[in-house]
């Protein structure tokens, strides 16, 4: 039996590509060798959710949350401090369990996917003794021969538009380009659904400006769905398809900004919107 056959194709073409060795798909035929290791395809992940609560002891800090988001759609998260947000993106992306209700990933078609989720957080959490590229590799797992990670954090990197960095030490970039080398870190995979918790919140005006950009750019080019926390509603009419407002832990407002990108600060339909929500989220609507 052709070494590897019983292996996924993408472990051979892996295989291939890090030995340098003849790989074979389970028909028999050869791997070719490549050049280009391929990006991972990958098809945007919607969610559904039904009457999900998340309580920590007494504290019921989700009540019941239904929500339909499409494959595709980016979606902001807003409400005050301690209304239940990263809650529910930490139970979105499964580092926290729902204590009631059910969460699905499903296709374009409302079919049930495997999980396939990635977040960014406010502070980078890059690991200080790797290199920017390093540190994005690290989003792609064990088991990934070196040479595959190598070629996808370069890709990924270019797409964030870090490529000279790429040697870099973390310590060496600025907060901005540190964020940067995250949200590589969390595309490297091609997720499904990107969650973002407030991944702007500690950078200067003009940074996080055209971080907005660059998250718009991304989010059209890959083509991934994205749940995006954050506490400035003009950020979120200016990134999201939809706002949503939480409040104690509840739904309370889910608001569609249909204008087309790009989106230009100053824009007065932009400027209603924000109005409407910054009246819901203190509660004045
Ligand atoms: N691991 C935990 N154990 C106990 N309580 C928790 C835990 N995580 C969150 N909470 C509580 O859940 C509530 C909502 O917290 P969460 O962080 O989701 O709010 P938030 O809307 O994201 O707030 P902020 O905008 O300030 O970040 C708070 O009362 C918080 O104390």
């Amino acid at each position: 039996m052709p070494v590897s056959s019983y292996l996924h194709p993408t472990a051979m073409v892996w295989d291939a590509f890090e030995l340098q060795e003849r790989a074979y798909f389970p028909d028999g035929t050869e791997v070719r060798p490549i050049a280009e290791p391929p990006v991972l395809p990958k098809a945007p992940a919607g969610l559904r959710l039904r009457g999900v609560e998340k309580a920590f002891g007494d504290n019921r800090v989700l009540r019941g949350i239904d929500l339909d988001v499409p494959a595709g759609q980016f979606v902001a998260i807003v409400g005050k401090s301690g209304c239940g947000k990263s809650t529910l993106l930490r139970l979105l992306v499964g580092l926290d369990e729902p204590t009631g209700g059910e969460i699905d990933f499903i296709d374009d078609g409302g079919d049930r996917v495997a999980p396939d989720a990635r977040i960014v957080f406010q502070e980078p959490r890059l690991l200080p003794w790797f290199s920017v590229a390093d540190n994005v590799a690290v989003g792609l797992g064990d088991g990934v021969p070196k040479a595959f990670a190598r070629r996808e954090a370069e890709l990924v990197l270019e797409e964030v538009q870090l490529s000279e960095k790429a040697k870099e030490w973390p310590a060496k970039l600025s907060g901005g380009q540190r964020q940067r080398v995250a949200l590589a870190r969390a595309l490297v995979s091609r997720p499904g659904l990107l969650a973002l918790d407030e991944p702007l919140g500690a950078l200067d005006a003009l940074t996080r400006i055209s971080m907005q950009q660059l998250l718009t750019r991304v989010w059209r080019e890959l083509g991934f769905t994205a749940v995006l926390v954050t506490h400035d509603v003009t950020e979120a009419v200016h990134l999201a398809d939809r706002v949503i407002v939480l409040d104690e832990g509840q739904v309370t407002l889910d608001l569609a900004v249909p204008q087309p990108h790009p989106r230009h600060h100053g824009d007065p339909e932009l400027a209603l919107l924000e109005g409407r929500l910054l009246a819901a989220v203190l509660g004045e609507s």
